[in-house]
């Protein structure tokens, strides 16, 4: 999901635009949200997550201005998420994180209003519906993101690698090419224990596209690893002040009346 680079551009005027408008002009189901777990209703129904990743299309590194983007190539179904409470085909077409400044707090959705230092967002679009990332991304039933909360612990080996190229992107707008990195590696051992919700991207354009699937199960990152994300900056190499990338999560939304279901009891 190679976006245009224009798109980015043209949104970055408005910094700190992800705290954006508070809520979309009418929107009723805005992300992220505080997940109240004994309000979460089970749901039978919802089926395992049945992601299937190939490592070959994983392309690049781009630091937007918000994140580092991890994209990988959507232009058919080699990496695809099925299952869980989707009915269709869902191309994987790139990760990022959210994290804080400190490890007290940076992810976008809380359980229980317990925050964690960063979440990882894998961000899929439905291809059996539509034909390309933009335009899944303006529709009710577009885009499938899996939510993992990061926890400070071990050193996640598999990160590493990550980790080791983002001096490469330190600055907006830089790109670097990053090759055969398999995204199940930053999943949780158990896949199975979700809640799932209907809400929106948590950047502008806010759009309200997204079926959110949040991992009940964290994985660990070392403090050393999620140090090397606050390194990034938010400013391009032009700029003369530089502006460390921490913070970059959105508050919280109103659930209006949405049902958070679980995948387990
Ligand atoms: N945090 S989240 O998982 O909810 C999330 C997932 C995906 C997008 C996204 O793909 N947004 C791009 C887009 C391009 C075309 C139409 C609409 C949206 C965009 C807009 N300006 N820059 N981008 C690039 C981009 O990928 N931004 C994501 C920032 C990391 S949260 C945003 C948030
Ligand atoms: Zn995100």
């Amino acid at each position: 999901c190679i976006i245009q680079k224009s798109i980015a551009h043209f949104s970055t005027g408005m910094h700190p635009m992800w705290q954006g408008p508070l809520v979309a002009p009418g929107g009723n189901r805005q992300s992220p949200i505080d997940i109240r777990v004994r309000k979460s209703v089970f749901d039978p129904h919802l089926k395992p997550l049945t992601p299937d990743y190939d490592p070959g299309t994983c392309s690049q590194i781009w630091n937007n201005g918000y994140s580092f983007l991890v994209e990988y190539d959507d232009t058919t179904d080699k990496s695809i998420l099925k299952g869980g409470p989707l009915e269709d085909n869902f191309r994987l077409c790139q990760f990022h994180f959210h994290w804080g400044e400190s490890n007290a707090w940076g992810s976008e959705h809380t359980v229980d209003r317990r925050l964690f230092p960063a979440e990882l967002h894998m961000v899929h679009w439905n291809s059996n519906k539509y034909r390309r990332f933009e335009e899944a991304v303006m529709e009710e039933n577009g885009l499938a993101v899996i939510g993992v909360f990061l926890k400070i612990g071990k050193r996640h080996e598999g990160l590493q690698k990550l980790v080791d190229a983002l001096p490469a992107v330190r600055h907006k707008d830089s790109v670097v090419e990053f090759t055969r990195f398999d995204p199940a590696c930053l999943l949780p051992a158990n896949i199975d224990d979700y809640w799932t919700y209907a809400g929106s991207l948590t950047t502008p354009p806010l759009t309200e596209a997204v079926t959110w699937i949040i991992m009940k199960q964290h994985i660990e990152v070392s403090h050393d690893q999620l140090a090397v994300f606050r390194s990034l900056l938010f400013t391009s190499a032009e700029e003369e002040v530089q502006k460390s990338m921490v913070n970059n999560f959105r508050v919280q939304q109103p659930l209006r009346g949405r049902t958070v279901r679980s995948s387990f009891t």
